[in-house]
Protein backbone atom coordinates (compact mmCIF):
# COMPACT_ATOMS: atom_id res chain seq x y z
CA UNK A 1 0.00 0.00 0.00
CA UNK A 2 1.18 3.43 -0.36
CA UNK A 3 1.52 6.46 1.95
CA UNK A 4 3.76 9.72 1.21
CA UNK A 5 4.16 13.33 2.51
CA UNK A 6 5.26 16.00 0.28
CA UNK A 7 5.87 19.86 1.96
CA UNK A 8 3.50 23.03 1.57
CA UNK A 9 5.25 25.69 0.80
CA UNK A 10 3.45 29.12 1.72
CA UNK A 11 4.24 31.63 -0.90
CA UNK A 12 4.01 35.52 -0.49
CA UNK A 13 1.75 36.26 2.63
CA UNK A 14 0.82 33.02 3.14
CA UNK A 15 -1.68 33.61 -0.43
CA UNK A 16 -0.89 29.98 -1.88
CA UNK A 17 0.75 26.91 -0.48
CA UNK A 18 2.79 25.15 -3.19
CA UNK A 19 4.38 21.74 -3.33
CA UNK A 20 6.36 19.96 -5.30
CA UNK A 21 5.27 17.60 -7.89
CA UNK A 22 7.08 15.12 -10.73
CA UNK A 23 4.27 14.93 -13.92
CA UNK A 24 5.89 12.97 -16.24
CA UNK A 25 9.60 13.87 -16.86
CA UNK A 26 8.67 17.39 -15.39
CA UNK A 27 9.30 18.93 -11.70
CA UNK A 28 6.64 21.34 -11.05
CA UNK A 29 5.13 23.32 -8.32
CA UNK A 30 1.22 23.42 -7.92
CA UNK A 31 -1.23 24.65 -5.63
CA UNK A 32 -2.79 21.88 -4.09
CA UNK A 33 -6.32 23.13 -4.21
CA UNK A 34 -9.66 21.53 -1.79
CA UNK A 35 -12.00 23.55 -3.69
CA UNK A 36 -11.31 22.30 -7.34
CA UNK A 37 -10.83 18.67 -9.08
CA UNK A 38 -8.64 19.54 -11.85
CA UNK A 39 -4.85 19.12 -12.06
CA UNK A 40 -3.51 21.14 -14.81
CA UNK A 41 -0.23 22.86 -15.22
CA UNK A 42 1.30 25.15 -17.53
CA UNK A 43 2.60 23.25 -19.85
CA UNK A 44 4.83 23.25 -23.60
CA UNK A 45 1.43 23.71 -25.61
CA UNK A 46 0.81 27.15 -23.05
CA UNK A 47 1.29 30.24 -25.32
CA UNK A 48 4.87 31.56 -24.67
CA UNK A 49 3.43 34.83 -24.14
CA UNK A 50 1.48 33.46 -21.01
CA UNK A 51 4.09 30.98 -19.43
CA UNK A 52 7.36 33.70 -18.65
CA UNK A 53 8.98 32.21 -15.18
CA UNK A 54 6.89 29.04 -14.84
CA UNK A 55 7.97 25.18 -14.95
CA UNK A 56 6.43 23.73 -17.97
CA UNK A 57 4.85 20.17 -18.24
CA UNK A 58 7.08 18.47 -21.46
CA UNK A 59 4.00 17.03 -23.33
CA UNK A 60 5.95 14.93 -24.75
CA UNK A 61 6.11 12.41 -22.03
CA UNK A 62 2.31 11.88 -22.12
CA UNK A 63 -0.40 10.22 -24.01
CA UNK A 64 -2.51 13.07 -25.35
CA UNK A 65 -6.21 11.94 -24.62
CA UNK A 66 -7.89 12.38 -27.69
CA UNK A 67 -10.33 14.99 -27.86
CA UNK A 68 -10.11 15.83 -24.36
CA UNK A 69 -10.67 19.44 -23.55
CA UNK A 70 -11.44 21.21 -20.28
CA UNK A 71 -12.13 24.33 -19.07
CA UNK A 72 -11.95 25.99 -15.13
CA UNK A 73 -13.04 29.06 -13.35
CA UNK A 74 -12.86 29.71 -10.29
CA UNK A 75 -14.47 31.45 -7.27
CA UNK A 76 -12.66 34.06 -7.77
CA UNK A 77 -13.24 34.58 -11.81
CA UNK A 78 -9.46 33.21 -12.37
CA UNK A 79 -9.64 30.83 -14.82
CA UNK A 80 -7.31 28.27 -17.57
CA UNK A 81 -8.44 25.63 -20.55
CA UNK A 82 -6.58 23.11 -22.17
CA UNK A 83 -6.31 19.63 -23.68
CA UNK A 84 -5.59 16.30 -21.88
CA UNK A 85 -2.65 14.14 -21.53
CA UNK A 86 -2.46 10.57 -19.60
CA UNK A 87 0.77 10.42 -17.64
CA UNK A 88 3.12 9.66 -14.66
CA UNK A 89 2.16 11.57 -11.50
CA UNK A 90 3.83 11.84 -8.31
CA UNK A 91 3.32 13.45 -5.03
CA UNK A 92 5.79 12.77 -1.84
CA UNK A 93 6.58 9.43 -3.30
CA UNK A 94 3.20 8.74 -3.77
CA UNK A 95 2.35 7.15 -7.64
CA UNK A 96 -0.43 8.12 -9.96
CA UNK A 97 -0.06 5.82 -13.49
CA UNK A 98 -2.30 6.99 -15.71
CA UNK A 99 -3.19 10.63 -14.37
CA UNK A 100 -4.96 13.00 -16.29
CA UNK A 101 -3.15 16.11 -16.79
CA UNK A 102 -4.57 19.05 -18.01
CA UNK A 103 -2.05 21.29 -20.04
CA UNK A 104 -3.05 24.65 -20.43
CA UNK A 105 -3.54 26.40 -23.41
CA UNK A 106 -4.77 29.34 -22.30
CA UNK A 107 -4.50 30.84 -18.55
CA UNK A 108 -5.83 34.17 -17.00
CA UNK A 109 -3.57 36.78 -15.90
CA UNK A 110 -3.82 35.79 -11.89
CA UNK A 111 -1.87 32.68 -12.65
CA UNK A 112 0.40 34.16 -15.38
CA UNK A 113 1.57 36.44 -13.19
CA UNK A 114 1.98 34.12 -10.13
CA UNK A 115 5.02 32.90 -11.09
CA UNK A 116 5.60 30.28 -7.88
CA UNK A 117 2.35 28.82 -9.28
CA UNK A 118 3.24 26.08 -12.47
CA UNK A 119 -0.69 25.10 -11.85
CA UNK A 120 -3.28 23.10 -9.93
CA UNK A 121 -3.99 19.97 -8.45
CA UNK A 122 -7.07 19.26 -7.42
CA UNK A 123 -8.23 17.86 -4.33
CA UNK A 124 -12.25 17.91 -4.50
CA UNK A 125 -14.30 15.38 -5.20
CA UNK A 126 -13.83 13.83 -9.62
CA UNK A 127 -17.53 14.97 -9.92
CA UNK A 128 -16.38 18.78 -10.87
CA UNK A 129 -13.43 17.41 -12.96
CA UNK A 130 -14.33 19.63 -15.74
CA UNK A 131 -12.41 17.51 -18.72
CA UNK A 132 -14.96 16.40 -21.80
CA UNK A 133 -16.23 14.51 -23.00
CA UNK A 134 -14.78 11.87 -20.24
CA UNK A 135 -14.76 13.41 -16.66
CA UNK A 136 -11.45 12.52 -15.30
CA UNK A 137 -10.08 11.57 -11.68
CA UNK A 138 -8.52 13.72 -9.67
CA UNK A 139 -4.79 12.72 -8.31
CA UNK A 140 -6.27 11.54 -5.26
CA UNK A 141 -9.24 9.46 -6.74
CA UNK A 142 -6.17 8.13 -9.09
CA UNK A 143 -4.55 6.58 -6.13
CA UNK A 144 -7.26 6.30 -3.19
CA UNK A 145 -7.45 2.32 -3.82
CA UNK A 146 -3.58 1.99 -3.46
CA UNK A 147 -3.67 3.96 -0.39
CA UNK A 148 -2.88 2.05 3.11
CA UNK A 149 -5.90 4.60 4.30
CA UNK A 150 -8.62 6.39 1.79
CA UNK A 151 -7.68 9.94 3.38
CA UNK A 152 -4.99 12.87 3.22
CA UNK A 153 -4.32 15.15 5.79
CA UNK A 154 -3.38 18.99 5.39
CA UNK A 155 -1.01 20.85 7.86
CA UNK A 156 -0.64 23.94 6.07
CA UNK A 157 1.25 26.95 8.42
CA UNK A 158 1.49 30.61 9.15
CA UNK A 159 4.98 31.40 7.23
CA UNK A 160 6.56 28.32 6.89
CA UNK A 161 6.76 25.09 5.12
CA UNK A 162 3.86 22.81 5.98
CA UNK A 163 2.96 19.27 4.50
CA UNK A 164 0.36 17.07 2.86
CA UNK A 165 0.20 13.77 3.73
CA UNK A 166 -1.49 10.59 1.56
CA UNK A 167 -3.19 7.54 3.29
CA UNK A 168 -2.25 7.81 7.02
CA UNK A 169 -2.17 10.14 9.92
CA UNK A 170 1.25 11.42 11.52
CA UNK A 171 -0.15 12.00 15.13
CA UNK A 172 2.97 13.86 15.73
CA UNK A 173 1.58 16.49 13.71
CA UNK A 174 -1.23 17.16 15.68
CA UNK A 175 -2.03 17.90 19.67
CA UNK A 176 -5.24 16.67 20.68
CA UNK A 177 -8.13 14.23 19.97
CA UNK A 178 -9.85 14.56 15.49
CA UNK A 179 -12.98 15.87 15.78
CA UNK A 180 -15.02 14.48 12.73
CA UNK A 181 -17.47 15.86 11.05
CA UNK A 182 -19.92 14.42 8.26
CA UNK A 183 -19.17 15.93 5.18
CA UNK A 184 -21.95 16.74 2.24
CA UNK A 185 -20.16 16.26 -1.29
CA UNK A 186 -23.27 17.06 -3.22
CA UNK A 187 -21.46 20.04 -5.13
CA UNK A 188 -18.27 18.38 -5.04
CA UNK A 189 -16.82 20.27 -2.35
CA UNK A 190 -15.68 19.36 1.03
CA UNK A 191 -19.00 20.69 2.43
CA UNK A 192 -19.40 20.81 6.08
CA UNK A 193 -21.88 22.74 8.93
CA UNK A 194 -20.31 25.30 11.05
CA UNK A 195 -21.57 25.92 14.47
CA UNK A 196 -21.62 28.87 16.42
CA UNK A 197 -18.91 31.87 16.43
CA UNK A 198 -17.44 33.84 19.30
CA UNK A 199 -14.29 36.56 19.37
CA UNK A 200 -11.83 37.04 21.64
CA UNK A 201 -11.87 35.81 25.73
CA UNK A 202 -15.10 34.24 25.09
CA UNK A 203 -14.49 30.94 23.99
CA UNK A 204 -17.91 29.73 23.89
CA UNK A 205 -18.31 29.69 20.43
CA UNK A 206 -22.13 29.96 21.36
CA UNK A 207 -23.21 32.76 19.23
CA UNK A 208 -25.35 32.57 15.86
CA UNK A 209 -24.38 29.46 13.66
CA UNK A 210 -22.11 29.96 10.50
CA UNK A 211 -24.22 27.12 8.62
CA UNK A 212 -23.42 25.41 5.41
CA UNK A 213 -19.15 25.91 4.53
CA UNK A 214 -16.52 24.49 2.22
CA UNK A 215 -12.55 23.44 3.72
CA UNK A 216 -10.82 24.99 0.92
CA UNK A 217 -7.15 25.08 0.44
CA UNK A 218 -6.83 27.07 -2.63
CA UNK A 219 -8.68 29.97 -1.12
CA UNK A 220 -6.49 32.47 0.98
CA UNK A 221 -8.91 33.75 3.46
CA UNK A 222 -11.78 32.98 5.79
CA UNK A 223 -15.12 33.67 3.97
CA UNK A 224 -18.20 33.62 6.65
CA UNK A 225 -21.75 35.53 6.33
CA UNK A 226 -21.53 39.32 6.65
CA UNK A 227 -23.10 39.62 9.87
CA UNK A 228 -20.34 37.46 11.23
CA UNK A 229 -17.50 39.67 9.91
CA UNK A 230 -19.34 42.65 11.33
CA UNK A 231 -19.67 41.16 14.31
CA UNK A 232 -15.49 40.81 14.56
CA UNK A 233 -14.74 44.18 13.27
CA UNK A 234 -17.26 45.59 16.26
CA UNK A 235 -13.97 44.36 18.24
CA UNK A 236 -11.71 45.59 16.17
CA UNK A 237 -10.98 49.82 16.69
CA UNK A 238 -11.11 51.74 14.00
CA UNK A 239 -12.09 48.51 11.64
CA UNK A 240 -14.35 49.36 8.21
CA UNK A 241 -15.64 47.57 5.56
CA UNK A 242 -14.26 49.40 2.32
CA UNK A 243 -15.49 48.57 -1.09
CA UNK A 244 -12.38 49.98 -2.65
CA UNK A 245 -10.31 48.24 -0.88
CA UNK A 246 -12.21 44.76 -1.21
CA UNK A 247 -12.87 44.29 2.20
CA UNK A 248 -12.83 44.99 6.23
CA UNK A 249 -9.51 46.92 6.81
CA UNK A 250 -8.40 48.33 9.90
CA UNK A 251 -4.97 50.04 11.61
CA UNK A 252 -2.06 47.97 11.65
CA UNK A 253 -1.62 48.86 14.94
CA UNK A 254 -4.45 47.32 16.49
CA UNK A 255 -4.00 43.63 18.34
CA UNK A 256 -6.93 41.38 16.65
CA UNK A 257 -8.71 39.31 18.70
CA UNK A 258 -9.35 35.61 18.30
CA UNK A 259 -12.15 34.11 16.57
CA UNK A 260 -13.88 30.80 17.62
CA UNK A 261 -16.45 28.61 15.66
CA UNK A 262 -17.71 25.35 16.92
CA UNK A 263 -16.99 22.55 14.35
CA UNK A 264 -19.03 19.33 15.76
CA UNK A 265 -18.09 18.61 19.22
CA UNK A 266 -15.18 20.54 19.14
CA UNK A 267 -14.16 24.28 18.95
CA UNK A 268 -11.15 25.79 17.05
CA UNK A 269 -9.89 28.90 17.26
CA UNK A 270 -7.87 30.72 14.31
CA UNK A 271 -5.36 33.34 16.70
CA UNK A 272 -6.20 37.14 16.13
CA UNK A 273 -2.51 37.46 14.76
CA UNK A 274 -3.78 35.19 11.80
CA UNK A 275 -6.57 37.53 10.99
CA UNK A 276 -4.26 40.47 10.57
CA UNK A 277 -3.40 39.33 6.68
CA UNK A 278 -1.68 41.49 5.56
CA UNK A 279 -1.09 45.61 4.76
CA UNK A 280 -2.31 47.43 2.00
CA UNK A 281 0.29 49.31 0.85
CA UNK A 282 3.72 50.17 1.40
CA UNK A 283 3.24 52.51 4.02
CA UNK A 284 2.35 49.61 6.70
CA UNK A 285 -0.66 51.93 8.57
CA UNK A 286 -3.40 50.04 6.82
CA UNK A 287 -4.02 46.33 7.05
CA UNK A 288 -6.55 43.83 5.49
CA UNK A 289 -8.57 41.65 7.13
CA UNK A 290 -8.05 37.57 6.85
CA UNK A 291 -11.76 37.42 8.13
CA UNK A 292 -14.05 38.64 5.37
CA UNK A 293 -17.66 38.42 5.05
CA UNK A 294 -18.99 36.77 2.23
CA UNK A 295 -20.68 38.31 -1.21
CA UNK A 296 -23.76 36.98 -0.35
CA UNK A 297 -22.64 33.46 -1.05
CA UNK A 298 -24.76 31.14 0.86
CA UNK A 299 -21.33 28.96 1.72
CA UNK A 300 -18.58 29.67 4.21
CA UNK A 301 -15.60 29.01 3.10
CA UNK A 302 -13.03 27.99 5.30
CA UNK A 303 -9.61 28.78 3.39
CA UNK A 304 -6.16 28.85 4.50
CA UNK A 305 -6.53 31.75 6.69
CA UNK A 306 -8.19 28.77 9.00
CA UNK A 307 -6.56 25.70 7.84
CA UNK A 308 -3.27 27.05 8.44
CA UNK A 309 -4.28 27.09 12.53
CA UNK A 310 -5.17 23.19 12.85
CA UNK A 311 -4.86 20.18 11.22
CA UNK A 312 -7.31 18.55 8.98
CA UNK A 313 -8.33 15.24 7.78
CA UNK A 314 -9.74 14.77 4.45
CA UNK A 315 -11.17 11.32 4.84
CA UNK A 316 -12.79 8.71 2.72
CA UNK A 317 -11.94 5.46 4.43
CA UNK A 318 -15.79 4.94 5.17
CA UNK A 319 -18.93 4.91 3.25
CA UNK A 320 -19.69 8.46 4.03
CA UNK A 321 -16.81 10.90 3.41
CA UNK A 322 -16.06 13.00 6.40
CA UNK A 323 -13.58 16.33 7.69
CA UNK A 324 -11.59 15.66 11.12
CA UNK A 325 -10.15 18.80 12.59
CA UNK A 326 -7.52 19.21 15.22
CA UNK A 327 -5.87 21.86 17.29
CA UNK A 328 -1.97 21.57 15.56
O1 LIG B 1 -12.37 28.12 -6.64
C1 LIG B 1 -12.45 27.83 -5.48
N1 LIG B 1 -11.34 27.43 -4.76
N2 LIG B 1 -10.12 27.24 -5.38
C2 LIG B 1 -9.45 28.25 -5.98
N3 LIG B 1 -9.76 29.51 -5.92
C3 LIG B 1 -8.82 30.32 -6.70
C4 LIG B 1 -7.83 29.37 -7.32
C5 LIG B 1 -8.18 28.03 -6.78
C6 LIG B 1 -13.73 27.87 -4.71
C7 LIG B 1 -13.93 28.86 -3.79
C8 LIG B 1 -15.17 28.95 -3.12
C9 LIG B 1 -16.15 28.03 -3.40
BR1 LIG B 1 -17.84 28.15 -2.51
C10 LIG B 1 -15.94 27.04 -4.31
C11 LIG B 1 -14.72 26.95 -4.99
Amino acid sequence: AQEGSVAANPQAEDEAYVCPVTAGSSQLNLDFDTGSADLWVFATDTPSSESQGHNLYDTSSGQQIDGATWDITYQDQSGSKGVVFSDTVVVGGVTATSQAVEAATSVSTQFVQNTGSDGLLGLAFSSINTVQPQQQTTFFDTVADSLAAKLFTADLKKGEAGSYDFGYIDDSKHTGDITYVDVDNSQGFWGFTAGGYSVGDDTSAGGDSIGSAIADTGTTLLYVPSSVASAYYQNVDGAENDSSQGGYVFPCSNTLPDFHVAIGSGVFTVPGSYINYAPTDSSGSTCFGGLQGGDGQSLSIFGDIFLKAHFVVFDQTQDSPRLGFAPQ
